[in-house]
C-alpha cells in the first residue's frame, strides 16, 4: 500500500479525496494500492495507522476534521507520517511558501512528495535543486508535481521524456492560465458581450483562480508556471528576472484584501474595454501568454494580441493551450485541454500517485471500503 497522507484538502485536495473516494466505491475498477491515512488543514488534522474508510472519507469535514480532531501540528504529522511502515506520500494541496519550504526534510525522511503547489518548484533557484537532488535516485523518495503547469493535462511528463530522451527544447509558448484563458477567451472575441470584470468573477465562482485573483492577473501564476517548465526543460531561470506584465490596475495592487479588489475591479472594465477594443480594430484578440525560450534566454510572460485565425484565438472555456517547439518536433508538438478547476487538478495529482504506487511496487488489499 501507499500511505498518502493530504495536506491542505480545499478546493483540490477536497476534490482528490472525492475521486479517491469514487473510484474506492465502483465495482468498475481494480482496487488501487493507495490509502489515506492522514488530513491537515491550518486548523485541526487527524492521522491514523490505518486507512480512513470510505464512509469517513465522504464526510471528512466532520467524521475526520471534525469537533474531535486534534489541533494542527504539522511537525508531529510529519513526523508520524516518517514512522509509517511502507511507502508514504505527502500531498501538498496548499499554496503555502511554508509547506513547500518542509519538502527537502520530508525527502530527507524518505516521504513521497505530491503537489499542485507551485512555490517550491518556481521560487529560490537552491530549494528546487535541493529537491531535485533529494529526489534524484531511481529507488529513493520521489517527487510529482504534474498539476503544478497546466493542472491535469500532461505537460511535465511529456516535457520529461522530451528532456530525457534527449529532445533540444528550443521553445515552450502558451497559454498557461486557465484564469486568463477563460477570461480573455469570453472578454475578447468579436461577438463578446460581458464586462472584463464579469469574467473575472465567473473565474473565480468556477474555481480557477488562485485563493486571491490578483495571483492570475498580475502575472506571477504564469510566471511561476514558465519558470517551473524552463527549470525542468534545464534552463537556470526564475520569477525575478523574467519579465512579466501585471495587468492589475495600479491603485488596486496594494488594496489588502481579495475581496476589496474583486468589488473595485468593475472601476476599471472601461480600461480593459479600452484595449479591447483596439486589439479588436486590428482583427486581433488579446490573450494572455508564456515563452520559455531555450536558445536565447528571452523569456517573458505578457498580455500580446493574435490574429483571429491563430489557434490561441479560438481557445475555448479555461482551456490551456501548450506548443512545444524542439528539435525533433520544428512543427509543435501541441498539449491542449482544460487547465484548471478543482476536478482537472485533482486528477493529476491522482495520477500522480498512481505513477508512485506503480514505481514503488505497492500492492492492495482486498477491502474496498478500506484505503
Ligand atoms: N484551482 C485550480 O484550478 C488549480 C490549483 N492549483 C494549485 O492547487 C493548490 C490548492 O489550490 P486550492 O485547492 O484552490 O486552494 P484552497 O484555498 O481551496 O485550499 C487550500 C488548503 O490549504 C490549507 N492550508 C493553507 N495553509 C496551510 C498550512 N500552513 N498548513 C496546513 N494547511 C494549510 C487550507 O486550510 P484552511 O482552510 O484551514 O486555511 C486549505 O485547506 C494551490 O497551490 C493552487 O495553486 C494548481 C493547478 C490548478
Ligand atoms: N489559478 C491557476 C490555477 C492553476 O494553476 C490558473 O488559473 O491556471
Ligand atoms: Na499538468
Amino acid at each position: 500500500m501507499l500511505n498518502v497522507a493530504i495536506v491542505g484538502p480545499g478546493l483540490v485536495g477536497g476534490a482528490l479525496i472525492e475521486q479517491l473516494v469514487a473510484h474506492a466505491q465502483s465495482s468498475r475498477f481494480t482496487t488501487l494500492p493507495i490509502s489515506v491515512v492522514g488530513l491537515i488543514n491550518s486548523k485541526k488534522m487527524a492521522l491514523s495507522a490505518t486507512s480512513f474508510s470510505a464512509a469517513s472519507l465522504g464526510q471528512w469535514q466532520t467524521a475526520i476534521l471534525g469537533d474531535s480532531a486534534q489541533p494542527a501540528d504539522m511537525d508531529w504529522f510529519a513526523n508520524g507520517l516518517a514512522g509509517l511502515k511502507g511507502a508514504t506520500a505527502v500531498v501538498d494541496c496548499t499554496s503555502s511558501d511554508v509547506i513547500a519550504a518542509l519538502y527537502p526534510k520530508w525527502l530527507s525522511w524518505g516521504l513521497h512528495v505530491v503537489t499542485p503547489n507551485k512555490k517550491a518548484f518556481s521560487s529560490d533557484l537552491p530549494l528546487f535543486q535541493e529537491i531535485k537532488q533529494l529526489s534524484s535516485s531511481p529507488r529513493g523518495p520521489s517527487v510529482y508535481h504534474e498539476a503544478t503547469v497546466g493542472a491535469g493535462l500532461p505537460v511535465l511528463s511529456t516535457l520529461n521524456d522530451l528532456v530525457r530522451t534527449g529532445d533540444q527544447i528550443i521553445k515552450i509558448e502558451g497559454i498557461f492560465s486557465g484564469t486568463l484563458s477563460y477570461l480573455f477567451n469570453n472578454f475578447s472575441s468579436p461577438d463578446a458581450t460581458q464586462t472584463f470584470s464579469a469574467c473575472v468573477a465567473e473565474a473565480k465562482a468556477n474555481g480557477y483562480t488562485e485563493p486571491d485573483p490578483r495571483d492570475d492577473l498580475n502575472g506571477m501564476d504564469v510566471a511561476r508556471k514558465v519558470t517551473i517548465l524552463g527549470r525542468v526543460a534545464g534552463l537556470e531561470i526564475g520569477i525575478d528576472t523574467l519579465p512579466v506584465e501585471n495587468i492589475v490596475p495600479e491603485s488596486l495592487r496594494t488594496v489588502s484584501t481579495a475581496d476589496e479588489f474583486m468589488t473595485r475591479l468593475p472601476e476599471f472594465d472601461s480600461h480593459f474595454s479600452d484595449l479591447n477594443a483596439k486589439a479588436l480594430q486590428a482583427q486581433s484578440v488579446l490573450r494572455y501568454v508564456g515563452f520559455v525560450d531555450g536558445v536565447d534566454g528571452n523569456s517573458s510572460v505578457k498580455l500580446a494580441r493574435y490574429p483571429l485565425d491563430h489557434p490561441f484565438a479560438s481557445l475555448k472555456g479555461s482551456d490551456n493551450i501548450i506548443a512545444f517547439t524542439t528539435k525533433r518536433f520544428p512543427n509543435p508538438l501541441i498539449v491542449q485541454g482544460a487547465g484548471a478547476g478543482a476536478a482537472v487538478t485533482a486528477f493529476g495529482v491522482f495520477s500522480d500517485l498512481v505513477k508512485i504506487s506503480e514505481r514503488f511496487g505497492c500492492t492492495s488489499s482486498v477491502d474496498s471500503s478500506k484505503f
